[in-house]
């Protein structure tokens, strides 16, 4: 094919399947008919099975497959997957230049002038993006740096709609040169611009049946109304029944195969005489003297072999090839590491202790208190009496006013009506309580500076214990420093747990941050003393609690009773 130094041009097609052989041939006769005078080669990948010899060279190239086919299911073409398979054009280096062509063109006439373009690549715009070139009609100069960067695209599975053209695109870019969409027309059945068609329709150079529906698969039935589609269509029936209609008598069946309404399996076989339309399914039986079904698949037979000899076993065989081998890795070949934790990992720092039962080390007590041991030196006394709210100053606030509110109401009393001595104004008594309020002084009652309510509380808890010492003493039982009864049943004196006579009290976390050690005392300090009577513990928010200070408005809400859980899960 390459005479001497000078490179030949070829135009070349592809054929993948033999579902495309029809349109394959078509344009070769095409060109041929239109009397091109270059060559005509067609790549064809190794599993495509073709007896035709209408091409002048048939180039057995390897299949490109994508091997990341999603982007073809975008446009609903995954018969494409190995439309990759174009880039081989680039590797037949052997010609000089190649006008492309897809197998479903049909050329009106011979494009020869495209080899004398002097761009390295020229295409068509495309009819379904313009600014991209259509990949069916190609005049390139094949060359092996575009083959080796579009199959590194290829193997990459780089194309934007998964098939060659997008490849094509995105290596070529703006840099092809733009040939007249004459050379590529693209119709459609629903081609709405008919002005320009009819405008242009005498400069058709070649015609390009994209998409899935081809001529020969849709049969030439489906094309009957007039219409630049139609007439576009016929343009291929045309070529086609010049060179393969049945009646032509020369056509190879391979080809009526693969075209819809071509392939009828009775034309094979003796058609009774008298019957124009052959034998109809739906009227009548099949005739006795018609062939069986299917009898005419290709048969293949295979015989056993009648050689009687016996097997005699050659002198030598072949030595095995000596450049296989397999190198083992060897134990100490550690496999790369791949994070950098794996050569630089942190030295563990969580401890368990071996034994669980081991004695835990008592941490450090940071804001400890230690309580003040009281004169008496009881275990009682030695405990916490603060609460962890007594620093919260909300609570102290609210404290505090409610003893205003106490004192400034016993002024009321003690006073004379009207105005507090303090001056402020206080809740002014109606008339009608005025005359109430002049009570007498209370027998038995002390004045009120007299009052030491520590003093009262003592007493009260003195009485309280007599009570009860009293009380003990009736039930007549054994009682002794170690142990007493109540009703029959023996109290015994129980001493506080270990280590507590002496107990250290964490400081209390207060809101705060404050972390000042302080001594346990109560508020008043004569009660402090005391130690038998207890802190009252603080009630919530009352009337008096400040305005802007959060509590709770609504209750926490209970858990669902049983009632309300039906009524949920049904
Ligand atoms: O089963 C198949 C499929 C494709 N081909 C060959 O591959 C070409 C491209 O397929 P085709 O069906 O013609 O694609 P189009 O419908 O024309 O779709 C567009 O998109 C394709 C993928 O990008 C490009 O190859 C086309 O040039 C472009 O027109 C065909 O012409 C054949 O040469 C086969 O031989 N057998
Ligand atoms: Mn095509």
């Amino acid at each position: 094919m390459v005479t001497g130094t000078k490179k030949e041009d070829v135009y070349a097609s592809l054929l993948l399947t033999d579902t495309y052989l029809p349109g394959a041939l078509v344009l070769a006769h095409s060109l041929r008919d239109a009397g091109t005078t270059k060559k005509l080669a067609i790549l064809v990948t190794p599993d495509t099975v073709s007896t035709e010899t209408v091409y002048d060279y048939v180039i057995y190239v390897d299949r490109i497959r994508n091997g990341k086919p999603a982007n073809l299911f975008l446009m609903n073409r995954p018969d494409l997957h190995s439309a990759f398979t174009k880039i081989n054009l680039w590797k037949q280096t052997q010609f000089r230049k190649i006008v492309y062509i897809d197998a479903d063109v049909v050329a009106y006439r011979a494009v020869d002038e495209l080899f004398d373009l002097p761009h390295a690549f020229s295409a068509a715009p495309d009819i379904g993006w313009p600014d991209l070139f259509n990949t069916g009609v190609m005049a390139l100069t094949p060359n092996m740096g575009d083959y080796y960067a579009m199959m590194a695209m290829a193997e990459r599975g780089i194309s934007f709609d998964g098939a060659d053209q997008g490849l094509l695109n995105m290596h070529f870019g703006n840099t092809y040169n733009r040939l007249s969409f004459t050379y590529n027309v693209t119709p459609s059945a629903h081609y709405q611009y008919v002005p320009a068609y009819r405008h242009f329709q005498g400069s058709i150079n070649m015609v390009h049946f994209i998409g899935a529906d081809k001529p020969w698969r849709q049969g030439r039935e489906s094309t009957t109304d007039a219409g630049p589609f139609d007439e576009m269509t016929g343009r291929w029936w045309a070529v086609y029944d010049r060179h393969y209609h049945k009646e032509a008598g020369h056509a190879p069946s391979i080809v009526q195969h693969f075209v819809k309404g071509e392939y009828n399996p009775t034309t094979r076989y003796v058609v009774p005489t008298g019957e124009p339309n052959g034998w109809d399914a739906q009227r009548s039986s099949p005739p006795t003297d018609s062939g069986p079904e299917a009898a005419n698949f290709p048969r293949t037979h295979y015989e056993m072999s009648r050689d009687t000899s016996q097997f005699q076993a050659p002198d030598r065989y072949p030595s095995p090839p000596s450049n296989m081998w397999y190198s083992v890795p060897s134990e100490r070949d550690q496999p790369k590491s791949v994070f950098p934790w794996e050569n630089n990992a942190p030295r563990p720092t969580r401890v368990f202790a071996e034994n669980p039962l081991a004695p835990v080390t008592p941490a450090p007590k940071s804001p400890a208190i230690r309580t003040a041991p009281s004169p008496g030196g009881t275990a009682w006394n030695s405990l916490n009496q603060s609460n962890a709210w007594d620093e919260i100053p909300q609570i102290n606030r609210y404290v505090d006013s409610m003893q205003r509110h106490r004192r400034s109401r016993s002024q009321i009393l003690a006073a004379s009506p009207g105005r507090s001595t303090s001056g402020e104004r206080q809740e002014e008594p109606s008339e009608e309580r005025r005359g109430s309020i002049k009570l007498p002084a209370a027998e038995g009652v002390p004045a009120q500076d007299e009052w030491d309510p520590a003093a009262q509380l003592q007493k009260l808890a003195k009485q309280q214990s007599e009570v009860l010492l009293e009380k003990l003493g009736a039930s007549g039982t054994g009682q002794s420093q170690e142990s007493i009864s109540v009703d029959g049943k023996e109290i015994p004196h129980r001493p506080l747990p270990f280590g507590s006579e002496d107990i250290l009290a964490e400081a209390p976390e207060l809101v705060t941050g404050q972390t000042t050690p302080r001594t346990v005392e109560s508020r008043s300090p004569s009660i402090s003393t005391t130690a038998t009577i207890a802190v009252p513990s603080y009630q919530g928010p009352g009337a008096m609690f400040e305005k802007g200070e959060d509590y709770l408005t609504q209750d926490t809400p209970a858990q669902p009773t049983e009632e309300d859980l039906d009524v949920l899960q049904t």
